[in-house]
């Protein structure tokens, strides 16, 4: 009689080890999402966060970043409103977008031919900064600003500079991360 072959656990000097590989990794796309993401987390817009992530060819991070005030110009001393009287004490005069800083923040001589994950679609200035930039593509998850002037003339600049864009669809709502895994050994879903 034959029995059922476990290929999964194998019996080895006593140990009992894994032998194939986790189903459930994140793949690249959806880790490069991810990592503008959390980017977006040390925002401290209160109105909105964005983050973005640069990737060159061979899958390496060259440059994160998020929407946040300039080096110098205080978190607490500049203002985050954004219906005010006078444009002075609103937000936009002097936040930096996420794609600015990812862009400025690179780690390599430049960010040619790579690709930028945003977790919103990037305004005017910032698409003028990828273009010039020679960022080739643009993996976006919101576009909740397509109607605006802003972001029509966004895109109109990135068509027309050839630069690919394309919303990035997650496979699942959330990415769950939990400080404690490492203490433990890693556990399988059904266990
Ligand atoms: N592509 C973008 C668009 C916007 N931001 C920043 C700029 C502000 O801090 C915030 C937007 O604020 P809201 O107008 O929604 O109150 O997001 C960015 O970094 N990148
Ligand atoms: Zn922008």
């Amino acid at each position: 009689m034959d029995l059922p072959v476990k290929i999964e656990e194998l019996t080895l000097n006593g140990d009992t080890k894994n032998q194939t590989k986790r189903e459930d990794y994140i793949e690249w796309k959806e880790y490069f999402m991810a990592m503008a993401f959390l980017a977006a987390k040390r925002s401290k817009d209160p109105s909105f966060q964005v983050g973005a992530c640069i990737v060159n060819k061979e899958n390496r991070i060259v440059g994160v970043g998020y929407n946040g005030m300039p080096f110098g110009c205080s978190d607490d001393d500049f203002p985050w409103g954004k219906n005010t009287t006078s444009p002075l004490d609103s937000k936009f005069l002097y936040v930096c977008h996420a794609e600015m800083n990812a862009i400025l923040n690179k780690n390599s001589a430049d960010v040619k031919d790579c690709t930028i994950y945003v977790s919103l679609f990037p305004c005017n200035e910032c698409a003028k900064m990828i273009i010039q930039s020679g960022i080739k593509e643009v993996v976006y998850l919101s576009d909740k600003n397509a109607h605006k002037d802003i972001y029509i003339a966004s895109r109109k600049m990135l068509d027309a500079a050839g630069v690919k864009c394309w919303q990035y669809i997650p496979k699942r709502d959330k990415i769950e991360i939990r400080f404690t895994e490492t203490d433990c050994e890693t556990m399988s879903p059904s266990k």
